[in-house]
């Protein structure tokens, strides 16, 4: 049995590490955990059912913000809340709606149920009580029967922006196929470089000639940057252009500025629909399931692990080190002393001969920046630079067992990171991202805008901008996932005592929280 010390790749995680008795097991995905903070919930904008009714309306009739107090007297709908999408009519009313072209498209031409009906919708919870109020939702995505642009009108442009991520170039692919084989769409630009690529590169032309082949490679075929963002810049390009749907693939950054974006183009009263489609392979985006790419990479972060492996129990005293990205790691871990993670690393080399540390960048930054030249800074889209940690951690184990504890030990440290992520798609996250490709495009065409789209409990849904971007999903250590993966690695939490209260004392604290949210439905 070897150790395997690893944080977990779906960083998603705040936690540092994680033992594995068993390297070649993926890291475990983040499951939906639930975002929502009593904090901000009575800041949200929620639209209220009446069920028998409004649902059956293809727009949005009420939007309004409540507080928590109205929301808790109403017991009509069994505290159940839409969370609605904006559509262009809500700033737009006189738009005229016209019959959905899908039905005369070769790939529908005999499907029954073409269109989702108005009243279907997705929850967010589904794991519920007997007695407990009905819940969040949101609409569920896919076609409906009126359109709000007629193909011929629709000038749509594409843009990625962020970090690489397996599967930008499917979604490219799956938007100019899905417009133009679904709804006759021709007019698509791609906008290169990111944000900044609206208003200073040129743009290219997108046909499903073209981007045929794309989904076969890596990275983006538009390219794309960090910063950049100028909202005013980005909408009066967007003007000038006469661009009508903005695509938006990128991480939650990207989303603020798609958010931006929509806000803007509302303020002007331009009939432009914005869509936001999830990416990064962080697997942080609250609300849904899981980013595309994740799988991808969780499966390319096995290579590099079981290279570690291989090279850590062929020799005597084998420490392999693997690092993985994942920016935010808030799980406090220590080397020196008694439950130090330096102690367990040499019992298992007594134990078994070798050892695997895995581990996210975001680890141990503190630590570092002790020992090394603190950078403290940011990249230019305001994100935290780290140092690196897999070196540090190189090192400190190299010198503790060499100097300190005069142990002979075979170290080796691999960092794969961007090999992880600019490589293709699987064919999982490729089918994954043709849906939300598709979902997006049904969204758009539908006259919805300012959303996002994703999966939720396995169903896709249309998601306001600002539920992906007020929170970030992490891994609670107090959670029931984190123990699973401590059980199955056999690994100590390298939490002191007084962190373990800390943490057990949050739990409550949101226990708490949620509680009173629940009530306040
Ligand atoms: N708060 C924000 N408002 C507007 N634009 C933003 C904001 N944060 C990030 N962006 C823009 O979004 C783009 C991508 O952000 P970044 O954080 O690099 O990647 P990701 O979207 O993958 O998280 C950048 O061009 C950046 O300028
Ligand atoms: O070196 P870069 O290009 O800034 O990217 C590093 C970061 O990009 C990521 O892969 C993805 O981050 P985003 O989703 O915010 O783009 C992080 O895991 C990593 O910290
Ligand atoms: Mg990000």
């Amino acid at each position: 049995m070897e150790l395997s010390l690893s944080s977990s790749l779906h960083s998603t995680t705040p936690a540092s590490f994680y033992l594995s008795t068993n390297s070649t097991s993926p890291p475990r995905q983040n499951l939906g955990l639930f975002s929502a903070a009593a904090s901000n919930f009575s800041s949200r904008v929620l639209l209220k059912f009446n069920k028998s009714s409004i649902l059956r309306q293809p727009r949005p009739v009420i939007v309004k913000s409540q507080s928590s107090s109205e929301i808790t007297n109403d017991n009509d709908d069994h505290g159940f809340v839409l969370e609605d999408v904006p559509h262009l009519t809500s700033f737009l009313p006189d738009l005229p709606p016209y019959p959905n072209p899908l039905k005369y498209s070769q790939a529908y031409a005999i499907v029954k149920n073409t269109f989702v009906s108005p009243e279907d919708v997705v929850a967010q919870q589904i794991v519920v009580q007997k007695g407990s109020p009905r819940g969040i939702h949101f609409r569920r995505a896919g076609p409906r029967e009126k359109v709000y642009f007629k193909p011929e009108q629709v000038h749509a442009c594409i843009v990625t922006c962020g970090g690489l991520c397996p599967g930008i170039n499917t979604v490219i692919r799956e938007i100019v196929c899905g417009l133009h084989n679904m709804y006759g769409v021709d007019d698509v630009l791609g906008i290169q470089g990111g944000y900044r690529g609206f208003y200073s590169q040129n743009t290219i032309k997108l046909t499903p000639k073209l981007v045929n082949d794309i989904h076969k490679r890596g990275g983006t075929f538009l390219q794309t940057s960090r910063g950049g963002h100028d909202t005013k810049k980005i909408v009066d390009n967007i003007q000038d252009r006469g661009i009508n749907q903005v695509y938006i693939i990128g991480g939650d950054g990207t989303h603020k500025g798609a958010a931006a974006i929509s806000k803007e183009v509302e303020k002007r009263g331009l009939q432009v629909a914005v869509v936001g489609i999830p990416k990064t392979i962080d697997n942080d985006i609250a609300v849904i399931d899981k980013s595309f790419g994740f799988d991808t990479a969780v499966e390319e972060a096995q290579r590099a692990i079981n290279a570690a492996h291989v090279e850590a129990e062929c020799v005597a005293n084998g420490v392999g080190i693997v690092k993985l990205m994942g920016r935010y790691s808030e799980s406090p871990f220590y080397l020196e002393g008694q439950g130090g993670l330096l102690e367990y690393v040499e019992q298992r080399l007594k134990e078994n001969g070798h050892v695997l540390i895995v581990l996210a960048e975001g680890a141990g930054q503190e630590y570092v920046s002790q020992s090394a030249q603190a950078v403290n800074g940011t990249d230019a889209s305001g994100n935290r630079l780290l140092l690196d940690v897999g070196l540090w951690l190189t090192q400190e184990v190299k010198d503790h067992f060499t100097n300190v504890r005069k142990m002979e030990i075979n170290l080796k440290y691999i960092d794969p990171t961007y090999m992880i992520r600019a490589i293709p798609s699987n064919a999982y996250d490729n089918i994954y991202c043709t849906l939300l490709a598709q979902s997006a495009v049904h969204g758009t065409m539908a006259g919805y805008t300012g959303f996002t789209v994703g999966p939720v409990n396995s169903r896709h849904a249309y998601i306001p901008i600002n539920r992906v971007t007020e929170k970030t999903n992490t891994v609670r250590l107090t959670d029931r996932m984190w123990a699973r993966l401590l059980a199955s690695t056999n690994q100590p939490s390298f939490l002191q005592k007084c962190e373990i209260v800390r943490e057990r004392a949050d739990k409550e604290t949101m226990e708490v929280i949620d509680d009173m949210r629940i009530t306040s439905i």
